[in-house]
């Protein structure tokens, strides 16, 4: 068991900066929030935001096996000065419907009523998987700060419902797939591998723009290449 190191956060928000990224996701999947407690995740939200200086925005992940402790770093995450909160669905006794779901999640966004909330959508993982875009056209009648979802699933016909959601922003997470996502509209990216190949992305994104499709869908490929290589010998039982 080691002890949190965060002094590596500063070189590695540097780093980020130096690669264009625009915005960090602490806690999520890949910090691996869910494996610590709530005062190692406050503690590196805090630096987070200390050490970026606001140059980049900062969306706290808040989700965690029992809501009062999501809406203790939630209200956390508001007072630090986070720009956004997020969070995954309900863990192990898991909604059996969308308006169970709304309700945990207006739980948690109510807390901080002046952040945007996204809904953390990552199926593969959490095993809760409802349409989407049921879910957001719902959520926004009674979740105010509502802002929109982090869509981990591979399923473009359910996100392409999402991004047609008025004011509701889509970001997509599945790294392998993200040239579809983003040519299905999606509103930007969030993934793991992002953060020690953003070059790759970047190139990605630029060949999009200027209508290189197939030099964009080679920097795909080499993603999905490096992601199987990932799975191979890595720890996390993820698989596809
Ligand atoms: C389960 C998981 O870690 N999901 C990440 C974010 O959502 C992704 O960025 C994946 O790591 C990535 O797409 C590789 O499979
Ligand atoms: C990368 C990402 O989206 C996560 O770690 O949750």
């Amino acid at each position: 068991m080691k002890e949190l190191d965060l002094f590596k956060i500063e070189p590695y928000c540097a780093y980020l900066l130096k690669n264009n990224i625009k915005a960090i996701y602490v806690n999520g999947t890949t910090g691996e929030g869910k494996s610590l407690t709530k005062d190692e995740r406050k503690k590196i939200l805090e630096k987070w935001i200390q050490v970026s200086e606001g140059r980049l925005k900062i969306v706290a992940h808040v989700g965690v096996l029992n809501v009062r402790e999501s809406k203790e770093l939630a209200k956390h995450a508001e007072e630090s000065g986070a720009d956004a909160i997020a969070s995954l669905p309900p863990l192990f006794f898991k909604p059996q419907c969308i308006d169970t779901l709304i309700e945990h999640c207006k739980a948690i966004a109510d807390v901080a009523p002046h952040l945007p909330f996204y809904y953390y959508h990552l199926p593969i993982m959490t095993g809760v998987d409802f349409n989407m875009e049921n879910f957001l056209r719902e959520a926004k009648k009674s979740i105010p700060n509502l802002a929109g979802i982090k869509f981990s699933s591979k399923d473009l016909v359910d996100m392409i419902g999402c991004v047609f959601q008025d004011n509701m922003n889509v970001v997509f997470g599945c790294d392998e797939q993200l040239l579809a996502g983003l040519v299905t509209g999606a509103h930007g990216a969030v993934g793991s591998t992002h953060n020690f190949m953003p070059k790759v992305f970047e190139r990605m994104m630029e060949n999009i723009k200027t209508g290189e499709m197939q030099k964009a869908r080679e920097e795909q490929l080499r993603v999905q290449k490096l992601c199987r290589l990932m799975y191979k010998y890595g720890k996390s039982k993820y698989k596809k």
